[in-house]
C-alpha cells in the first residue's frame, strides 16, 4: 500500500462508526476529502439516512456540498455524534499536531464537543513525541504576529509567519486571521503547552490537540491498525 491507498482504507474504515441520524464533524485534508466522498456517496444511495455533516473549513464544506451530503453549521445542532478528521503528527499517547490546513479553530472547536473523536492518518503521522518533525500551526489576530512571533522565543520556539502560494502576502484563515508556524525542540508535556499558548492574548487557538482524539485509525502497509483508549 502506498500512502494514498492508506488514506483511503483509514477513510473507508471510518465509515463504519457511522449510523442513521447522526450529525457528523467533517475535518480538513487530503484524508478526511476521501472519507466525506465515501460518505456522500453512502448517503445518495441511500445506505445511511438522516446523516448531517458539520464542516470544518470552506473546503470541508465544499467538498461536501459535491459529494451530497447535507451540511449543516454548529450553531444548528444540538450535539455532534462524531467527528473525524486528519492530523499531520500523533505520539503514542494519541496527542496531536494539526492545522497544516490552517483549520485548526473550527477543527478543535468541532471536534471538542463531538461524541466521539476518530482521528484518520497514515503510518508517515506516528511519531515518538510531538514536535518531531512538524511546527505547531498558531492562529493569530493579524496585528498581533510579530509580537507572539517574538514571545514566543520564551518557549525555545522559532515561529514564522505562513505564507500564501496563490496569493501575495499571508495565509488568511477561515477566521480572518494569520497563521504563525511555531518549531518547538521538544514537547514535553502537550496538554501543558496547549494551554500556555492559548492564555498568549491574541492567540485566537493552537495546534496541539491534547487528550481529546478517542480513536486513531493508522493505514500503515500490513492494513489498518488502531490506536484507543
Ligand atoms: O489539520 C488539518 C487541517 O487543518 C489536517 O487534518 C491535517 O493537516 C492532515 O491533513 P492530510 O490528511 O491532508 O495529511
Amino acid at each position: 500500500m502506498n500512502v494514498e491507498e492508506m488514506k483511503k482504507a483509514v477513510a473507508k474504515e471510518a465509515l463504519k462508526f457511522i449510523e442513521d441520524e447522526m450529525v457528523v464533524g467533517l475535518g480538513t485534508g487530503s484524508t478526511t476529502a476521501y472519507f466525506i466522498k465515501y460518505l456522500g456517496k453512502l448517503i445518495m444511495d441511500g445506505e445511511l439516512e438522516e446523516v448531517y455533516g458539520v464542516p470544518t473549513s470552506y473546503q470541508a464544506r465544499l467538498l461536501a456540498l459535491e459529494a451530497g451530503v447535507p451540511v449543516v453549521g454548529l450553531d444548528e445542532v444540538d450535539a455532534i455524534d462524531i467527528a473525524v478528521d486528519g492530523a499531520d503528527e500523533v505520539d503514542p499517547q494519541m496527542n496531536l499536531i494539526k492545522g497544516r490546513g490552517a483549520a485548526l479553530t473550527m477543527e478543535k472547536i468541532i471536534e471538542y464537543r463531538a461524541g466521539m473523536f476518530v482521528v484518520l492518518v497514515d503510518e508517515t503521522k506516528l511519531v515518538e513525541w510531538l514536535g518531531q518533525k512538524m511546527p505547531v500551526p498558531i492562529e493569530v489576530v493579524p496585528v498581533a504576529w510579530r509580537a507572539i512571533a517574538e514571545e514566543l522565543e520564551v518557549f525555545n520556539a522559532t515561529a514564522q509567519l505562513r505564507m500564501a502560494e496563490k496569493k501575495d502576502g499571508p495565509v488568511v484563515t477561515d477566521n480572518g486571521n494569520f497563521i504563525l508556524d511555531a518549531k518547538f525542540h521538544r514537547i514535553e508535556d502537550p496538554l501543558d503547552l496547549e494551554i500556555e499558548l492559548n492564555n498568549i492574548p491574541g492567540v485566537v487557538e493552537n495546534g496541539i490537540f491534547a487528550d481529546i482524539a478517542d480513536l486513531v485509525l493508522v493505514g500503515t502497509k500490513d492494513g489498518v491498525k488502531r490506536m484507543e483508549r
